[in-house]
């Protein structure tokens, strides 16, 4: 039998066609569009304000577009509320990484996983990605540090299969060695095939583990690419990114 016809570009995972979105009088998101190919990364750059946590939150269906479309995995998603996006195998991570302070670790996880049941497989595979977790498996969250706290965001998001991650800025503040580890793992979701959607404002981190880049300014797309071509063009990074040659951000 014919496979039903899908409404999705060909090859992309999530397409977002013309979207607004308004917070209050504010118009932020000004007509987006972006496309996030299956598999790979993807990440969104842009300076503060641009509107980059705001098309997270607006694919999530924290905010509703108040026109557009947002289509993910051949489904239109545009009006869904988030617990049906989030089943439909989107998770998000927020830039306050959202976990619980009061709760241990194995609890902060144990809320993420159907059913409050883990598979030790797969908790095994992310102590693996984070070790510090099984050291700190009875820890509360709130007494982690900012790199702890971010990786059991990150578990948490995991901790169930996910067709696409989306991660606003996780390497704010964090030490060189933690922001290695997080690159360690982002390798290892891509090698199990995940799409991640990453908001970064630290280019070096991602110049090697990005695929494909989109560039936001004022609320909407002004580049989309391969992270090939912009790590190689100067100038590019200049116009697009206000870096200079040989600055380390
Ligand atoms: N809840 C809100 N109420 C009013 N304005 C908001 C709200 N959230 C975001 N904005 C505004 O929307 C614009 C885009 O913000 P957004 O957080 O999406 O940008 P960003 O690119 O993620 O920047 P940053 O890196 O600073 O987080 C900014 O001008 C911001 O002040």
């Amino acid at each position: 039998m014919p496979e039903p016809a899908r409404n999705d570009a060909a090859g992309m995972l999530l397409t977002l066609a013309g979207v607004h979105t308004h917070i209050g009088e504010y118009h932020i998101l000004q007509g987006v569009d972006l496309q996030v190919p299956r598999s790979g990364l993807t990440v969104l750059l842009g300076r503060n304000g641009a509107g980059k946590s705001t098309t997270l939150r607006t694919i999530m269906g924290l905010w509703h577009a108040s026109a557009g479309r947002i289509v993910f995995d051949g489904q239109d998603i545009t009006a869904a509320e988030t617990p049906a996006i989030s089943r439909s195998g989107i998770a998000f991570v927020p830039e306050d990484m959202g976990i619980f302070s009061g709760l241990t670790v194995q609890e902060n996880l144990r809320l993420a996983a159907i059913g409050g049941a883990f598979d030790e497989e797969r908790l095994e595979w992310i102590f693996g990605l984070f070790p510090a977790l099984k050291r700190f498996w009875l820890r509360p969250g709130g007494t982690l540090s900012g790199g702890q706290k971010q990786m059991v965001a990150i578990a948490r998001a995991i901790i169930e299969p996910r067709k696409l991650l989306l991660i606003d800025e996780p390497t704010k503040g964090l030490a060189p060695a933690i922001v290695d580890n997080l690159a360690e793992a982002f390798e290892q979701l891509k090698a199990r095939d995940t799409t991640i959607l990453l908001v970064e404002q630290n280019f070096n981190f991602v110049r090697s583990l990005g695929d494909h880049v989109a560039v936001m300014d004022d609320g909407r797309m002004v580049h989309s690419g391969s992270m090939e071509q912009l790590s190689e063009d100067e100038g590019l990074q200049a116009r697009l990114l206000g870096l200079h040659a040989g600055a380390v951000h």
